[in-house]
């Protein structure tokens, strides 16, 4: 992969990348700063188009972005229409898929519930605070009722207590949807608290996946367990050892 205006060869983003992510599966992908990562993730929801090679979902190659595939953004980025409600948010997808309005307020309704945000349906996303507006995120996501949800460090500009609460929901909700989860993270104790498998990226350019961890804890994911603290230093090594490789 390489964006445009850059050569191939020696200017390629990710190379000899492969990847394969099991249906229903919670993936998480951690690495060096400027790896790729997010390359990845928009070449998978099909923003952006890989130079070289195939990705494909369920058998069908990506030819571009799709309902099939949610993208949850990072929440100093986060896309909620201001002029709406958060009724009017979630609804966004289901109307764009043509459910009548009654269906919209149905899904609408369901997700907000899911979210944990009961209560909320009639505010504007001024009135919400950012763990609010991020729960409002994952609603509208979810709602498209997308195979493959892709987050894009959802968490990372919440405040601690919030993003524990957050994560914690996110597994309650990978569990009661069964959708497959692609996420992105700095934050390697949420890469263990959360994934199946983390899949650590080498640092770029040339960035591909070095090595992947399953992490065979059960849900929810006790941090004092001593098999969740040799998950995070096993990763934490390998990253440290990405990221200092640039200075050998
Ligand atoms: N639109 C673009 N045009 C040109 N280069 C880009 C573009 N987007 C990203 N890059 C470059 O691609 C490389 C990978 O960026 P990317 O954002 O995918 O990394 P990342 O691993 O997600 O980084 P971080 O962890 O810091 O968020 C970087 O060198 C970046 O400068």
């Amino acid at each position: 992969m390489a964006y445009p205006g850059q050569s191939e060869g020696s200017d390629l983003i990710l190379a000899d990348l492969s990847l394969d992510i099991r249906d229903g599966e919670f993936f998480v992908l951690v690495g060096p700063s400027g790896s790729g990562k997010s390359t990845l993730l928009k070449i998978v929801a099909g923003t952006e188009t890989q130079t070289e090679g195939q990705v494909s979902t369920h058998g069908a190659p990506v030819k571009g972005p799709s309902r099939q595939r949610g993208m949850v953004f990072q929440s100093i980025d986060e896309p909620l229409f201001e002029w709406l409600t958060v009724a009017q948010n979630v609804g966004f997808g289901p109307s764009v898929a043509g459910k009548t309005r009654a269906q919209c307020r149905e899904i609408a309704a369901q997700y907000i519930a899911l979210v944990g945000l009961k209560g909320h349906e009639t505010k504007f996303p001024h009135e919400l605070s950012g763990g609010m507006k991020q729960r409002v995120q994952i609603a509208r996501t979810l709602a498209a009722e997308p195979d493959l949800v892709l987050f894009d460090e959802p968490f990372a500009a919440l405040d601690a207590l919030t993003r524990r609460v957050l994560q914690k929901e996110l597994i309650a909700i990978w569990q009661a949807t069964g959708r497959t989860m692609v996420y992105v993270t700095h934050d390697i104790r949420e890469a263990v608290i959360l994934g199946q498998r983390v899949a650590v990226m080498s640092r770029g350019p040339r960035a591909n996946i070095t090595r992947s961890y399953d992490i065979d804890l059960p849900y929810p994911r006790d941090d004092l367990d001593g098999r969740f603290a040799d998950a995070v230093r096993a990763i934490e090594a390998d990253i440290e050892r990405e990221s200092s490789s640039q200075w050998d």
